[in-house]
């Protein structure tokens, strides 16, 4: 347990720099005490290429994001040393991938797809360390939806809590009523697959579990 001392003096703690702009991603890291000391998200292209599985996507798009804020970090006096964070998600049904959704139509899309069905998310979380070493953990659940009614499907859509979400569905939000089962971690459905990115972090020397006082 780091010396009182320590814990009461955060700017002894390396910097994390968490490249995100998801609101829930950013809410998972504060739930488990990880406060990241900037936020630099980064605007990738999330097209899929041709004939990319989702494991490879969500790997790709979340180095992607990493090495964009990395760029940005190393010529700033107060982050040239830190951790840098980011993640990707991508929903897929059978070897569908399923769209961010945006639109009404796309959300429709989506789950009319997942409806009475198994799905898998992936959560790829990339780690870049001071010394520009790259971690990388692919995280995957198995959900499966209820039979959505058409009462349901459309007092969804018309909730818009689909807006912003990987395969058009915020499990923490009014979809968790559609979850009739799910095989592996929650909060990787989220975004951020919080056992796998403390590791990763703890294991790079990111004091995860000191910062949990300066969080209190
Ligand atoms: C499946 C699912 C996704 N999501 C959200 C998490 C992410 O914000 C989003 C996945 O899209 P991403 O492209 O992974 O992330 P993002 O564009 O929102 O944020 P950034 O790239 O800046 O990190 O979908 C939920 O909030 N709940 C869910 O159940």
């Amino acid at each position: 347990m780091a010396s009182s001392s320590e814990v009461s003096n955060p700017s002894g703690r390396p910097k994390l720099v968490l490249a995100s702009a998801s609101p829930r991603r950013l809410g998972l890291l504060q739930q488990a005490g990880i406060e990241p000391d900037a936020l630099l998200p980064a605007d990738v292209d999330e097209t899929p290429l041709k004939n990319e599985s989702a494991k490879d996507l969500a790997k790709r798009l979340a180095r992607s994001k990493a090495e964009v804020a990395r760029k940005v970090a190393r010529v700033r006096e107060d982050l040239k040393d830190a951790y840098i964070l980011s993640a990707d998600t991508v929903v897929v049904v059978g070897k569908r991938i399923l769209p961010k959704a945006e639109l009404v139509d796309e959300a429709a899309g989506c789950l009319r797809l997942l409806s009475g069905r198994a799905h898998r998310v992936y959560t790829s979380v990339c780690l870049i360390t001071p010394k520009d070493s790259v971690r990388e953990r692919l995280v995957e659940t198995r959900v499966r939806f209820k039979r959505l009614s058409r009462d349901e499907f459309e007092r969804y859509l018309a909730s818009g809590d689909w807006r912003g979400k990987a395969g058009g569905y915020a499990i923490q939000g009014l979809a968790g009523t559609f979850v009739v089962k799910l095989v592996g971690s929650y909060s990787n459905v989220v975004g951020l697959p919080l056992y796998e990115a403390a590791a990763l972090l703890d294991g790079e020397g990111y004091p995860v579990r000191s910062s949990w006082l300066d969080a209190a």
